[in-house]
């Protein structure tokens, strides 16, 4: 795209769109595939439409790492692993806006603070509700938490069921993505990422607990 292009491109982006415009879009699409957007049923779908991806894409009207600053200095002392398992997301893929549907899990070593845990199911919420792909997902969860808390490591990993691959294209359904992101002691230290790792299949009692 040459500069001219882009820069308009940009001054489109800048300005308000208009809830009419979006249903005037909409109404486009169903003309594309076939419907014919004034029947009766397809009256208010342009509308419900606009407000359903307004919900799915929430996330861009905060700053997900918000939620991680109220935090509690009652555990101090407590120096492992704390571990948030089975965080269930929705989210949408941004080559095909179609679903990724999936679980998150968490793990971080506080250093003097904690954040209470439905924080982190919120944080994962935060950048869920974007156009995402997958491992830019995993990334800003644990960067962020690594960010805000400072604590010794972050691990995310996350499991998820991608609709672009299930319901068209190459059509492989029950096929699942899974990626992984760790940061401080948790890249460093293959140790800690084997107790995590073991965390989330609950085989054993943490190291120590014996
Ligand atoms: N790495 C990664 N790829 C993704 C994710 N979500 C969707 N994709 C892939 O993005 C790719 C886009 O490929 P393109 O060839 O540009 O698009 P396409 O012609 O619709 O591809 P097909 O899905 O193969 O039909 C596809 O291979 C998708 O499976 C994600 O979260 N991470
Ligand atoms: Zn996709």
């Amino acid at each position: 795209m040459d500069t001219s292009a882009a820069k308009a491109n940009l001054e489109k982006l800048d300005r308000q769109v208009t809830r009419e415009e979006v249903e005037d879009a909409i109404r486009t699409l169903l003309i594309w595939v076939g419907e014919d957007p004034y029947r009766e049923g397809l009256l208010e779908t342009p509308k419900r439409v606009a407000k359903a991806f307004k919900e799915y894409c929430a996330g861009y009207a905060m700053d997900p790492r918000d939620v991680l600053y109220r935090t509690f200095e009652d555990a101090v002392g407590y120096e492992d692993m704390v571990v948030l398992r089975h965080i269930p997301f929705e989210s949408m893929c941004e080559h095909h806006l179609a679903p990724i549907v999936g679980n998150a899990h968490i793990a971080y070593i506080p250093v003097g603070r904690v954040v209470g845990i439905s924080k982190l199911a919120r944080l994962v919420d935060g950048y869920a509700r974007r156009l995402q792909i997958q491992e830019r997902l995993t990334f800003e969860i644990a960067q962020a938490i690594g960010e805000v808390l400072k604590p010794k490591g972050v691990a995310c990993i996350i499991e998820a069921e991608h609709f672009c691959m299930k319901c068209r294209g190459v059509r492989k359904n029950g096929s699942r993505l899974t990626t992984s992101h760790f940061v401080g002691a948790f890249s460093s230290d293959h140790g800690l990422r084997q107790e995590f790792y073991q965390r989330l299949r609950c085989e054993a009692l943490p190291t120590g607990a014996y």
